[in-house]
């Protein structure tokens, strides 16, 4: 990819952005986005969505912004930056969901990644029916990539998800949503599963499976594997390649995770590639 060369010489790089909510202890949402797309060399903006008071041992409290407020951040970003790629993360409401999905639609982008974070893997539930309702019409049909965890993939596909078939089936079931393409994610699955992702497009079913890490420092790996496919997405990868090197990120970062907290870490984003990796 021929990137624009600045006048002081310097190259400058594809523009990326998450919306999505803060996450306190620095583990998940816009601050493992950013880390990860730092990590890219891809230049990261952002539509913050909530606020929420949370730390290694899971979430104590939710503040959705106003749909004014994020409103009046998307216009000051589209007014002055060309997005190339752009990530969704936590959307509490079903206003801010119309919102989201409202800008978006104007914005022309195909480099869409919808994460639709319902459920962690901690059991924290972030949203009500009515969200659910408003992702499936407004923003899930606009997804190239849509990555629910296994919790969010039963909602989505109404059914309930125990082996490879039911995580292949429910990837099927969730393509008549409108999306794209769907990453079912593994992480909550257990035994051999553990870690493997089913992704489906209406022409291609693939199996992506990296080593397993043992670690209980996982907080923020499905932020980051959404973060990292939209850098891929925007560095000019084809989806599928996207996301099979997110995964392979996604897998280093978790070996270098670390234990702050008495809960669940952080992944070391910054570890990947070092040397000693
Ligand atoms: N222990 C692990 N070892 C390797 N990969 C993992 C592990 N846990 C999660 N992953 C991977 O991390 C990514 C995020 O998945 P998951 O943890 O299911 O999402 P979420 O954080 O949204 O609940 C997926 O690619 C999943 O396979
Ligand atoms: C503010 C915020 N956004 C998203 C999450 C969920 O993070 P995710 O990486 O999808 O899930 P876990 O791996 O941490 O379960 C969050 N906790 N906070």
């Amino acid at each position: 990819m021929q990137l624009p060369i600045a006048s002081n010489s310097q190259t400058v790089p594809p523009v990326v952005l998450t919306v999505a909510g803060s996450d306190s202890g620095g583990g998940a949402g816009i601050q493992a986005d950013l880390r990860t797309f730092a990590s890219y060399r891809v230049h990261g903006t952002v539509v913050v969505t909530a606020v929420t008071a949370q730390n290694t041992l899971g979430v104590e409290r939710v503040d959705a912004l106003s749909p004014e407020s994020v409103s009046a951040q998307f216009h000051a970003l589209v007014s002055d930056l060309k997005i190339q790629a752009l990530k969704t993360g936590v959307l509490v409401n079903a206003p801010l969901v119309e919102t989201v999905a409202k800008h978006l639609k104007t914005l022309n982008l195909s480099n869409i990644v919808v994460d639709p974070v319902m459920v962690s893997r901690a059991g924290a539930v972030f949203v009500d029916s009515a969200t659910i309702a408003a992702l499936k019409s407004s923003l899930i049909p606009q997804a190239l990539i849509l990555t629910p965890n296994r919790y969010e993939a039963q909602i989505l596909a109404d059914l309930e998800i125990t082996n490879l078939a039911t995580m292949k089936t429910a990837a099927q079931k969730i393509l008549e949503l409108g999306c794209q393409s769907v990453l079912v994610k593994g992480g909550a699955m257990t035994g051999e599963l553990r870690g493997l992702d089913v992704w489906a497009s209406w022409q291609q079913l693939e199996i992506l499976q990296t080593e397993l890490i043992e670690t209980p420092h996982t907080h923020g790996s499905g932020c980051t594997l959404a973060a990292a496919i939209t850098a891929n997405l925007a560095w000019g990868e084809t989806p599928l390649t996207a996301i099979q090197k997110a995964k392979d990120f996604v897998t280093q970062a978790l070996k270098h995770s670390y234990p702050i907290g008495a809960g669940q870490g952080p992944l070391g984003h910054f570890y990947v590639g070092f040397p000693s990796s």
